[in-house]
This record gives C-alpha cells, structure tokens and sequence, in this order.
C-alpha cells in the first residue's frame, strides 16, 4: 500500500473530530506569545534587522490580545446563574364539550363550535373580552343590485365581528344643516372627503347634507333614546338592507366604535346585510314593510325576502309578530301553559323559515317565562340558553353576558321571585321538571 492510500485510509476518529479546531491565525499568534523557553506571557515580536523596536506599538492579532487581557486583568464577574426558564403557560384546549373561563361562567357562556375553535387558534380569552375583529377585513365593498355594497371575503359565524368602526360625523335629528358644517368644519379633512362619496337618496328634494345624513346615518347608542346620536361611517354605512338581514350592528359605548355582526353564518361571496327596520317591523307583510323603507329611508325596498317572499312569508312573519304580542301580555302568557309552549314553539319555527334573528332572542325568552313559571327547570334552562346565544349573534357575546338574560341562565329559577306571576297558585299544580329535550 503506498503512502497515499494509507493516508486516505486512516480516517479521524470520533474523539478527533470533535476537538475544537484552533484557528490558523490565532495559533500564529499563539506561538508568538510562548517565550523561547516555553514561559507564558506576551512576547514583543523580534525586532527586524534596521527597525528600532517599539515597545508598546506591537499589535497582535485581535483574539489574542483578548486572551492575553484576560490574563493580567481582574477576571470579569461571572453573569449570575441562569434560572431555568419557567415552562410557557399552558393554553387550555377546549373541545365541544368543554368550555373556557370559572365555572360561574361557564354557565352563563354556552360555546359555538366556531367560536372554540377560534379560541384553539388564537388562544384568546373569549370567556373574558369581546372578540376582536379579523385582523384583515372579512368583506369587500363592491357594486351591488342596489348601488354599493358589503360583502363576505370569507365564511362567517354567528356572532363574529366583522367590523369595528368610529364615525366620521354624529349628529341627531333635528339638527340644522349649520350644526353639521360647523361640525364637519371641526373634523379632519378627510372625512370631508369621505363623506361626499357616499350615497344621497335619489329623487330627493331636501338640501344634500340632510338627505346624505338620513340615508347613510346609524342610531349610536347602546340604549334605545328617544333621539340617540347617529353616525356617518365610511365603511358601514354602504351595507344595504334586508328583511332577512344576515348581520346587523350596534354601538359599543365602551370601544365608542360601530360593531357589524354576523347574525348568522355567511358564505364567502354573500353580500352582507342589516336591517335598517326595527324587528317588530320585521314581521310585518311586505307591502308594510316596503312602506316603511320609503317613508324613512327614500326607497323601496328591493332585497332578496321582498322579491322572492311572497303570501307565504308574510304569513310567517304574521304568526311571529302575534306571539311577540301575546308575549307583552305577560300573565297571560304565562297562565296559559299548553298553549304558549305550541305558540312559542310554531313562531320559532317560522322565525327560521324566514331568517329572521334579530326577533330569536325574544322569542326564546317567551318560551323561557313559561317553562320557568311552570316549573319546568331543565326546558327553562334550554330556552334561556338558547336566548342567550340567539342575543349574543345580535350584539356579541360581550354584550350578552352582561344582559338580564344571561341571569336566568345561572339561575333558571330567579324569574319566579320577580313574582308576575303565581301558576301554582291558579288552582293547578306546578309541573315536575322533565329532562331538557336534546
Ligand atoms: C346606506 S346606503 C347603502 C349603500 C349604498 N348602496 C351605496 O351605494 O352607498 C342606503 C341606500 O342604498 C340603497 N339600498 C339599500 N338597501 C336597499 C334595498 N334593500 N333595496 C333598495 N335599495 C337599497 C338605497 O338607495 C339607499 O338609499
């Protein structure tokens, strides 16, 4: 075997292949910091023949002098023992069945299957903060049947955010066109801007400004006023209205920003609607209903439940409209078991075949006050449950939790101490509880 192949058949082993490798340079310089007689220490390079030696001038390479510093100067103080890190917080993973926050509001935060998973995602807190809007817009403003419109980039839940947005002008009714400039005078300019693109009903013989602001403006109050502020929006004020609205808005006095909602779930490339109707107006005929939009708001209303619905649909939302009648008639209501239960029962039904969510909570919490007066603990506590979620797609889950119905769920027995009304003591006796249906 030659040299050569010798040479390639020894291979390094392990050990040596794991040895620090020295760096050419710093072993040249190394060798020059080792005296003649191996003593350690630096040693000034030995002066070339002509060139007087300059004692403080001599420059090593840069990691030597480092370890040469470390040599003759105090040792730096050692960095303080590293505390192990201590492990990430654990982030609860929820499934269908569980639910997130105490145990005081699990009862009061029955989960969607939506919102447990945006809570796996995102790893927010959503038994305590309202959801924050999608970090990128879930929706498009583009031409519609009706001039512009709002829709879906992506599916939406019930209950989802879709838009956070602060007005670029509120003002009231009855305010004069003077109010308005001098308030638009103190705006930023922008808004100027803004507002002028929106949309001026059509035909309309007022001044611009007030037409613009009777067309685009939306009530800015947590409370039902007499005459609540209303806003311009940039962005919320081009969504169209519905009768069957699948979103809707309120105003959240803590954010003082517009908050659009899914009602319910929306497919990416639906146009996204509100109702600019009050619910009770909801259920009435089209003819009404088209009447209304007219008189208020400058047009007819020419959205997907007007063109299609017919003498059906009106018939739907007349049996709705008379339950939430019989409903206001509270002892009644209550005192008249069986046939409340099939009342409440056929409105909700009607209330889905026309999709109508805005009136759901209420009538929930109808078929809650007879199951609850009649002692019908499990059915109460479903009913209120579900009113619950029905008001948390129509003004979030924050907003929800904080409402009266949210109580009855805790506790579906604290509507009797209100004491409108005693079926018990009407001569019939209270019901036992019976299992909830599933
Ligand atoms: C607040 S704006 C909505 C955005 C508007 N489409 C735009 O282009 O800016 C209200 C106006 O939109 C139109 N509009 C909204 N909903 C409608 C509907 N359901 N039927 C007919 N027109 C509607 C009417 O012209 C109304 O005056």
């Amino acid at each position: 075997m030659t040299n050569d192949a010798l040479a390639r058949d020894v291979k390094p082993t392990p050990a040596q292949l794991n040895q620090p490798r020295v760096p050419a340079t710093t072993f040249k310089a190394y060798k020059t910091m080792r005296g003649k007689n191996g003593e350690r220490g630096p040693v000034a390079p030995r002066p070339l023949p002509g060139v007087p030696p300059r004692p403080h001038s001599f420059r090593l390479h840069d990691s030597v002098k480092l370890a040469d510093d470390s040599l003759t100067t105090k040792p730096a103080p050692r960095p303080p023992p590293r505390l192990p890190k201590p492990p990430p917080p654990k982030r609860q993973r929820v499934d269908a069945t569980s639910d997130v926050g105490t145990p005081e509001e699990r009862r009061v935060w029955p989960l969607t299957q939506h919102a447990i998973e945006r809570h796996n995602a995102a790893g927010e807190d959503i038994a305590k903060a309202p959801p924050a809007p999608a970090p990128t817009p879930p929706y498009a403003i583009k031409q519609s049947a009706t001039g512009l419109g709002m829709y879906a980039t992506a599916t939406l839940y019930p209950a989802d955010i879709i838009l956070s947005e602060v007005p670029l002008l509120t003002t009231r009714r009855g305010a004069t066109p003077g109010d308005v400039r001098a308030q638009l005078r103190a705006a930023p300019p922008g808004n100027w801007l803004e507002l002028l693109q929106l949309c001026v009903g059509s035909g309309d013989a007022r001044p611009a400004i007030e037409s613009l602001l009777d067309t685009n403006g939306i009530p800015c109050a947590s409370e039902d006023a007499d005459n609540p502020p209303f806003g311009i929006f940039k962005v919320a004020s081009r969504i169209n209205h519905s009768c069957a609205p699948n979103a809707g808005w309120y105003w959240c006095s803590v954010k003082k920003a517009l908050l659009v909602v899914a009602y319910r779930k929306i497919k990416e490339g639906d146009e996204i609607t509100a109702s600019y109707l009050s619910p009770e107006v909801l259920c009435k005929p089209r003819a009404e209903r088209r009447e209304r939009t007219l008189v208020g708001f400058g047009f007819e209303c020419a959205c997907v439940a007007c063109e299609q619905g017919g003498a059906r649909s009106d018939e739907q939302r007349a049996i709705i409209a008379r339950v939430l009648a019989a409903g206001r008639q509270m002892d009644h209501w209550v005192g008249a078991h069986a046939a409340s239960i099939r009342q409440a029962k056929e409105a909700i039904e009607a209330m889905r075949a026309e999709a109508l969510v805005p009136v759901a909570a209420e009538l929930r919490l109808l078929q809650y006050y007879v199951h609850a007066a009649w002692r019908e603990d499990a059915s109460a506590e479903v009913a209120a449950r579900k009113a619950l979620e029905a008001l948390a797609a129509v003004r979030g889950w924050h907003a929800a939790k904080a409402h009266f119905v949210a109580k009855f769920v805790k506790d579906v027995t604290c509507w009797r101490s209100y004491g409108v009304c005693k079926p018990a003591e009407s001569g019939r006796a209270p019901r036992h509880s019976k299992p909830a249906p599933k």
